[in-house]
């Protein structure tokens, strides 16, 4: 039987990703706080809606009080022009930990990304705590953050999870996903476990499903935060030809990866 969560603020809630987790927040938190530049319409007495921008400070102090844990979706989800991952991604990470910090906030969930090690090829099985390898500088902007997560929790005590999610969709879509698939469920999963794990000061996680065909561990995920992951894209892998060049060699990322991905928004400085 899980603890019931108390209360809990997501941001980036109007995103992919925020209506899975909200929805599974909706059953297991006594109230939900949704935060969003985005309007956002609160469903039921125990959701709050605030509309507000990670840029500002004292804004997400104020929607963070009385919080026990805050998950972070908010921000670029892919890449862009350096200096706007820099405000969102890098100083809008910094601005909810600090935030986090003055409203007393015992935990935060990051939402990073696989792409932080992106580059490494696809024939490298990936532990959480090998070196950066970002495909691009949306992945730069998430290792940033992730460094600024390990920062909070050595000097403040903030417990820090960062999930490295993987491609979240309904199903896969394309050849990578095979390895890189994070069903709604498993990523229900995976934020449930990272709000309520014991024993956490920081930890950096993998969050995908168990694809038979993944790049990344499981393992360190599983004993940090105790939750091992259900669904297996293989299940699709009849729509995917199994040639594929995808499986012939290159970066994890795929067409993330690479210079062509990454130029236009270095030529737009
Ligand atoms: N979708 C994926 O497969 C995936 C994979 C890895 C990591 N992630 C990360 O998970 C998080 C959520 O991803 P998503 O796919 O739902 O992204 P999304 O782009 O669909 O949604 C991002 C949300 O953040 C909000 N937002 C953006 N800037 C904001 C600001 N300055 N202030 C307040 N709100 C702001 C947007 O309004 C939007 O609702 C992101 O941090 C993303 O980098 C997503
Ligand atoms: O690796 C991936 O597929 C995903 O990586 C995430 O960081 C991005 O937000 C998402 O748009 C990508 O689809």
């Amino acid at each position: 039987m899980e603890a019931k969560l108390g209360r809990v603020v997501i941001t980036g809630v109007a995103g992919r990703v925020g209506p899975t987790v909200r929805a599974a927040l909706h059953r297991d938190a006594e109230h939900v706080v949704l935060v969003d530049r985005e309007s956002v319409t609160a469903d039921g007495a125990n959701e709050t809606a605030l509309k507000a921008d990670i840029a500002d400070l004292g804004a997400l102090a104020r929607s963070f009080e009385g919080a026990e844990a805050v998950v972070h979706l908010a921000g670029l989800s892919g890449e862009a022009p350096f200096a706007d991952l820099l405000d969102t991604n890098v100083q809008g990470t910094f601005n909810v930990l600090e935030a986090a910090r003055r409203a007393g906030v015992r935990r935060v969930v990051l939402a990073s990304s696989n792409r932080v090690t992106g580059n490494y090829p696809i024939h490298h099985h990936v532990f959480p705590d090998e070196p950066p390898r970002p495909d691009g500088l949306y992945g730069v902007s998430k290792v940033a953050s992730e460094a600024l997560g390990q920062m909070y929790a050595d000097t403040f005590g903030l417990e820090v999870v960062a999930l490295r999610l993987g491609s979240f969709e309904e199903e896969p879509t394309e050849t990578r996903h095979l390895a890189t698939w994070l069903s709604p469920r498993d990523c229900a999963g995976f934020v449930r476990a990272a709000l309520t794990a014991p024993n956490v000061s920081f930890v950096a996680a993998y969050a995908v499903s168990a694809n038979a065909r993944r790049f990344w561990d499981l393992a360190g995920g599983e004993s940090e935060l105790g939750y091992r992951p259900v669904d297996d894209a293989a299940r699709f892998a009849a729509g995917f030809p199994d040639d594929d060049p995808f499986w012939h060699g290159g970066p994890q990322g795929g067409a993330y990866a690479g210079p062509d991905a990454v130029l236009p928004y270095v030529r737009d400085e």
